[in-house]
C-alpha cells in the first residue's frame, strides 16, 4: 500500500479544528467558574452602594462588583479582612463575613454590629453610599463540600449567625446537598437578632431541613425560645444525636466561644479543633455523657 502524504490544507483544517474545540471548553470552563474579585495579598476598593439600618447598632453593607455578572469568589464560611479609619483617623482592620454567596452576582452584603467605642465600628457607622472600603481575602480554613456530614448542629452567638446564615443558604439552595441543620441562635434580645425573618422562611420552607432554636439573655413577655445563654441541656435537646456522620460547628465572639469551649469540653464529649483566627469551628461530636 503506498504511503500518500496529508495535503497542507487537510493538516490546517485539523489544527483550527482543534484550536476551535479549545477555546469552546475554555471557554464553557470559565463561563462556568467566574473568576472572583478578591485577592488575599492585596486589598481592593469596592463602592457602597446601600446601607440599611436594621437596629440602632446594626447595617447591612451592600456592596457593588466591579460588574453585574461579577462574583465575589469568597468560599463559604470564609472572611474578609476590611480597612477603615477610627475616630481619631487611625488605620484599622478587621475580620467580617459576608452573608451573601457566589449566586448572588454583581454584589455582596456585610452586615455589621457596631459598638459605641468600636474602632472599625466608628468608620461603618461613618460610611455614606457612594464610599469604597478596602477589602481583602479570602481569609480562613473552613471546609465544606456537600455531602460531608449528614447533619450539622450549629451554635451562633451574635454576628457568629453571618456564616452560618451564608452555610445554611448554601446548603438549602443546593437541590443536590440533602444535609439537615440544627441551629441555636443566642442574641441578646430580639432587637440584635439579625436574620431573623430570613431564617423563619427557610424554616418553614424547608421543615424537615432546618430545625432553629432561639435564644435571648432578655427576651420580651412573650418569648417561646430559650432564655439566657446556650446551655449543655439546649445543646442536647436541639443538636442532633452524636454520630460519626455529625458535626457541631460554633461561632460566636469571643466570651460565647470560650463558654461554649468549657461547656463542651466538660461535657467531655466533644473534641474540639480550635483556630484563633476563624470564626467557623467545627467541634467533632463524640457521644453524650
Ligand atoms: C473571622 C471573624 C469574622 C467576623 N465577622 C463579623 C461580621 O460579619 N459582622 C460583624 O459585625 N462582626 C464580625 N466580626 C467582628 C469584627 O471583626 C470586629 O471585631 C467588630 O466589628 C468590632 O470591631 P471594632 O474595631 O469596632 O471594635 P474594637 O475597637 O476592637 O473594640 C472596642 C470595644 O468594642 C466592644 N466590642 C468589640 N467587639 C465586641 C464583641 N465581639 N462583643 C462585645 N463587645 C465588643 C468592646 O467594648 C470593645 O472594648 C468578625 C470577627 C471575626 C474574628
Amino acid at each position: 500500500m503506498e504511503f500518500m502524504p496529508t495535503p497542507y490544507y487537510q493538516l490546517l483544517g485539523i489544527a483550527v479544528t482543534l484550536a476551535g474545540v479549545g477555546m469552546a471548553a475554555a471557554y464553557l470552563y470559565y463561563r462556568k467558574k467566574p473568576k472572583g474579585c478578591l485577592n488575599p495579598e492585596k486589598f481592593i476598593e469596592f463602592k457602597l452602594v446601600k446601607k440599611t439600618q436594621l437596629s440602632p447598632n446594626t447595617a447591612r453593607f451592600r456592596f457593588a462588583l466591579p460588574t453585574p455578572t461579577s462574583v465575589l469568589g469568597l468560599p463559604v464560611g470564609h472572611h474578609v479582612f476590611c480597612r477603615g479609619k477610627d475616630s481619631e483617623g487611625q488605620e484599622v482592620i478587621r475580620p467580617y463575613t459576608p452573608i451573601t454567596l457566589d449566586s448572588d452576582v454583581g454584589y455582596f452584603d456585610l452586615l455589621v454590629k457596631m459598638y459605641p467605642s468600636g474602632r472599625m465600628s466608628h468608620h461603618f457607622r461613618e460610611m455614606r453610599e457612594g464610599d469604597y472600603l478596602p477589602v481583602m481575602g479570602p481569609k480562613g480554613s473552613f471546609k465544606y463540600k456537600p455531602g460531608q456530614v449528614r447533619a450539622f448542629g450549629m451554635l451562633a452567638g451574635g454576628f457568629g449567625i453571618n456564616p452560618m446564615f451564608a452555610l445554611i443558604r448554601a446548603i438549602l439552595e443546593n437541590p443536590k446537598d440533602k444535609t439537615n441543620l440544627h441551629l441555636i441562635y443566642a442574641c441578646v434580645s430580639l432587637e440584635e437578632m439579625s436574620l431573623k425573618e430570613e431564617l423563619d422562611s427557610f424554616e418553614s420552607k424547608f421543615p424537615n431541613r432546618l430545625k432553629v432554636y432561639y435564644v435571648l439573655e432578655q427576651p420580651p413577655t412573650a418569648w417561646n425560645g430559650g432564655t439566657g445563654f446556650i446551655t449543655k441541656e439546649m445543646i442536647q435537646t436541639h443538636c442532633p444525636a452524636p454520630a460519626p456522620d455529625i458535626q457541631i460547628l460554633r461561632c460566636g465572639p469571643p466570651a460565647m466561644n470560650k463558654a461554649m469551649e468549657a461547656t463542651l469540653t466538660h461535657l467531655d464529649t466533644y473534641q474540639i479543633c480550635s483556630s484563633s483566627s476563624d470564626l467557623m469551628v467545627p467541634v467533632k461530636l463524640q457521644e453524650w455523657d
